[in-house]
């Protein structure tokens, strides 16, 4: 079955919402949860209408996560809660009902088995006499799952061959198995690492599945999502609700200011002027890679130079090699001419110590046993002290101005780095490429899972490190991220530049038909 195409840019709602059946479907009342010394939650309440697409949306650590969290019965809330699903009482944290489902970021896959098998995981396998597994019933049962979803798959295979969204709609159907409708899907950023086109894939899932009757409370920092997407919002901000909104009612001004709480413009454009007379830093020539099939590229002191593409163009392979952090099909080379006249083939381009925020900070970056200070001093432990001793004083003076410069919210350097939000996470990690003085950094979808007000604030700190004279080339899907601070972009299409634009008065239309490489 194929559900209607949804249009992400046009902000046209994918289908109208069922009548809503009397009374919410989920209905939770005073929810708290106190953590030593963080009061995540407090006095929350969420009402889900039944068939809604509700979205749930606050700023970095304002609770997003502990509300989910409690919810699938991962954490134990405070006293002083209530909460009914369709009409049946169950307590919070200790208690799921069965028609609360959840999808969590990191998916809960196991990538090296197939879908089949991934789908009998969760829902059990189909067994014969004497327990034996009835491997053709599993078959078509696994097709039955998938075909409602319209996912073209090969279900044998493992799941690491497959797209990110196929992986998300396996996640999904393996989240859904066994239940006929109603109820809620809980959704935690699933579109964090999906490929802009991928996204559009995505909501026709997200809109079959409201089809069937079933509600979604959708989480995403992506405010053009939650515009295309969902009913009602819900607005949290430093663990209170600020409010219940139908999503007509607002627009992204409005919606980013009642995160934030002051008046935020989500069309923020740093001001970087493009630095001709300053000398070039960074020369590349010839990349090939895994996607990359020759190119060529200079940035100079204070550029901020993007990179765009659809996945598979080489967009976001193009960072890891500059960073030499690509395999082994990384070919081509590059220097730094203010450093040494000399090129380096790509293969050692990890001797020019340019450091990398990746696109994943959960997987490639975060050291989630190590605490905030050492996940920020790890990249300069050789500059710190003398004669091979570690000097705590100067570890300490160096965390400390990193995280106040880059305003990272924890109660303090000592904190384990798991406790902070996602987008003060992103700050300590670009803290530690900064932390060795760099002359070129690259940065990987550097807003990914980062809420607006935290977004603008690391454009400014990108922009004000670009005025020191700091290159930066960053790659990102979100076109917003490139148009906030980039002097010139790059499009990459088939692995090669296709288009090279000025970013001074470029509107987010034509990048996007430049990277679909649509007529202009
Ligand atoms: N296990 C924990 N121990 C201590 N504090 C925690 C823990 N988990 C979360 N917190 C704190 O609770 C607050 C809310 O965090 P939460 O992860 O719920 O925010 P969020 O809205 O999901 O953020 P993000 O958008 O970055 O994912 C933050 O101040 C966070 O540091």
């Amino acid at each position: 079955m194929r559900v209607p195409q949804v249009d992400l840019r046009s902000g046209t709602a994918p289908d109208a919402a069922p009548p809503p059946r009397h009374g919410p479907v989920l209905d939770v009342q005073h929810l708290s949860k106190t953590f030593p010394g963080t009061r995540a939650l407090d006095d929350v309440s969420l009402e889900i209408a039944p068939g809604e697409v509700h979205a749930l949306m606050g700023q970095n650590g304002s609770g997003k996560s502990t509300l989910i969290k409690l919810l699938a019965g991962y954490h134990s809330a405070d006293p002083g809660a209530h909460a009914e699903m369709d009409g049946v009482p169950f307590e919070v944290g200790r208690s799921v009902p069965d028609g609360l489902r959840f999808v969590h970021q990191d998916l809960g896959l196991i990538l090296e088995l197939s879908a089949q098998d991934n789908l009998a995981l969760h829902g059990g396998f189909a067994r014969g006499r004497g327990g034996r597994v009835l491997w053709r019933q599993q078959e078509a049962e696994t097709r039955r799952v998938l075909a409602a979803f319209d996912v073209d798959l090969d279900i044998h295979r493992p799941l690491a061959a497959a797209t990110p969204v196929q992986r998300t709609v396996v996640a999904i159907a393996a989240a859904l198995q066994g239940w006929d409708g109603g109820g809620v899907l809980v959704l935690d950023e699933p579109t964090a690492v999906l490929p802009h086109e991928e996204v559009e894939r995505l909501f026709e899932v997200v809109a079959e599945v409201r089809r069937r009757g079933t509600s979604v409370l959708y989480v995403s920092h992506r405010m053009d999502e939650i515009f295309s997407l969902a009913d009602r919002v819900t607005v949290l901000r430093g663990g209170r609700r600020v409010g219940t909104y139908d999503v007509g009612s607002l627009d992204s001004r409005s919606l980013a200011s009642r995160m934030v709480g002051d008046d935020i413009d989500p069309d923020f454009r740093a001001t970087v002027v493009e630095q001709v007379d300053q000398p070039v830093t960074i020369e590349a020539r010839g990349i090939h890679g895994k996607w990359l099939r020759g190119v060529d590229l200079e940035a100079r002191a204070g550029e901020i130079l993007g990179i765009a593409g659809l996945a598979g163009a080489g967009a976001l392979e193009l960072p890891y090699v500059l960073a030499g952090k690509a395999g082994e099909l990384a070919r081509g080379e590059i220097r730094l001419p203010t450093v040494s006249p000399d090129w380096y083939d790509v293969q050692r381009a990890a001797d020019l110590d340019i450091p990398i925020v990746p696109a994943d900070r959960q997987t490639e970056a975060v050291v989630a046993e190590f605490t905030v200070g050492e996940n920020i001093s790890l990249s300069a432990l050789r500059r710190l002290g003398s004669r091979g001793r570690l000097s705590a004083k100067d570890e300490a003076t160096l965390v400390r101005s990193w995280s106040r410069r880059l305003g990272v919210v924890s109660t303090g350097p000592s904190a384990p780095i798991s406790t902070l939000s996602g987008g003060n996470q992103q700050k300590v990690i670009l803290a530690r490429c900064l932390a060795v003085s760099p002359r070129v950094l690259v940065l990987c979808e550097p807003t990914a899972g980062v809420d607006i007000g935290t977004r603008v604030s690391i454009y400014q700190i990108i922009a004000d490190l670009a005025a020191d004279g700091l290159t930066v080339v960053v790659a990102s899907s979100d076109e917003g991220d490139l148009l906030a601070l980039c002097t010139r972009i790059l499009v990459l299409r088939g692995g090669v530049v296709a288009e090279e634009l000025e970013a001074e008065g470029l509107t987010k239309n034509v990048l996007i038909r430049a990277i679909e490489g649509a007529e202009q």
